[in-house]
């Protein structure tokens, strides 16, 4: 199906199915992400943004199995991420983001990151990789095989981690901002990567950015959260400003100055302390809730 609106409406070969998601962080009284529903087809590209602590780090560490939530709550390719621990095992289901070296050691290939070891090494140290896949990849990303770790820039290190996440061939792809210290030239050309392996695998990515340089025709849904609620989102034929041929990051720009003046008026009204308050808090903050999280 190529809807994405929520719940009921799910096709079971959806990639990606969240249903009212709620979720505190665990200890935390306070619902970081609220009634969160989305759905994304095989083979889409759905382009994550907001403002900073908007909770979309959150929301794709909760898609990457990181957090426990219901089992029918987040179903990645029909299985609950945190339940079926094989999603990411297997390399199905993949996370790049800050903290990938846990991650990779996860997918089994227990390849340390740091140190003088070459890059080569550490590369051909994955077990169980096609090596066409891998010649691509290394050409990709411009990697030299010799590099040492310890003794390269942090674009030329950050290639090698996104080369070894990128080894096995996900189904679904949730990157959180990977490609800050990348350089023109090698985010555009690992963007348009990522494009191929939607439409030759029917590969599903979800990629959180405040970037937008080179993504005009890149998304095929979109995913606005303010303040832990997707206030906009499906796909990008919905979405009226986005048809208007307007730039992206003005219109980015414009929704997130509206909520930004919005949440300026809210404060105003609730006073000084309003801003404390603002944040939902339970009904019953000493008894365990249903959401309470535990994690990975
Ligand atoms: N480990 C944690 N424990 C408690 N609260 C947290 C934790 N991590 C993040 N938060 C809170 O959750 C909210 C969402 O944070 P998150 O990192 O998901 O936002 P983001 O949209 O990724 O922001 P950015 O654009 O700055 O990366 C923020 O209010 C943040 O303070």
């Amino acid at each position: 199906g190529d809807a994405v609106a929520a719940g009921d409406a799910a096709v079971p070969g959806d990639a990606v199915v969240v249903r009212s998601l709620q979720f505190a962080f665990p200890f935390s009284q306070v619902d970081v992400i609220q009634d969160l529903s989305l759905q994304l087809p095989r083979g889409s590209r759905c382009l994550l943004t907001g403002a900073n602590g908007a909770g979309k780090t959150t929301l794709l560490q909760v898609l990457a199995g990181k957090y426990m939530v219901g089992q029918d709550t987040v179903r990645i390719l029909g299985r609950p991420a945190f339940h079926d621990i094989s999603l990411v095992s297997s390399g199905e289901l993949s996370y790049l983001g800050p903290q990938w070296r846990r991650d990779i050691a996860f997918a089994g290939n227990n390849v340390p990151m740091q140190g003088d070891i070459a890059a080569g090494k550490m590369i051909f140290g994955v077990e169980g990789v096609d090596p066409q896949r891998r010649d691509r990849l290394i050409r990709l990303l411009d990697i030299d095989l010799s590099w040492r770790l310890n003794r390269v820039s942090d674009g030329q290190r950050r290639r090698v981690q996104i080369c070894m996440g990128l080894l096995k061939p996900y189904q679904v792809l949730l990157l959180d901002e990977i490609t800050v210290d990348m350089d023109v030239v090698g985010r555009l050309d690992l963007l348009q990567f990522f494009k191929e392996e939607c439409a030759e695998r029917g590969a599903t990515i979800i990629y959180a950015t405040h970037i937008f340089d080179g993504l005009e025709k890149w998304p095929t849904h979109f995913a606005y959260l303010d303040n832990g609620r997707m206030l906009r989102g499906g796909p990008v034929s919905g979405i009226p400003e986005l048809q208007a041929g307007t730039k992206l990051l003005r219109v980015v720009e414009g929704w997130l100055r509206q909520e930004k003046e919005q949440r300026r008026q809210r404060q105003k009204e609730q006073g000084p302390a309003g801003g404390a308050a603002a944040a939902p808090l339970r009904s019953h903050p000493l008894m365990p809730s249903k959401h309470m999280a535990f994690f990975r």
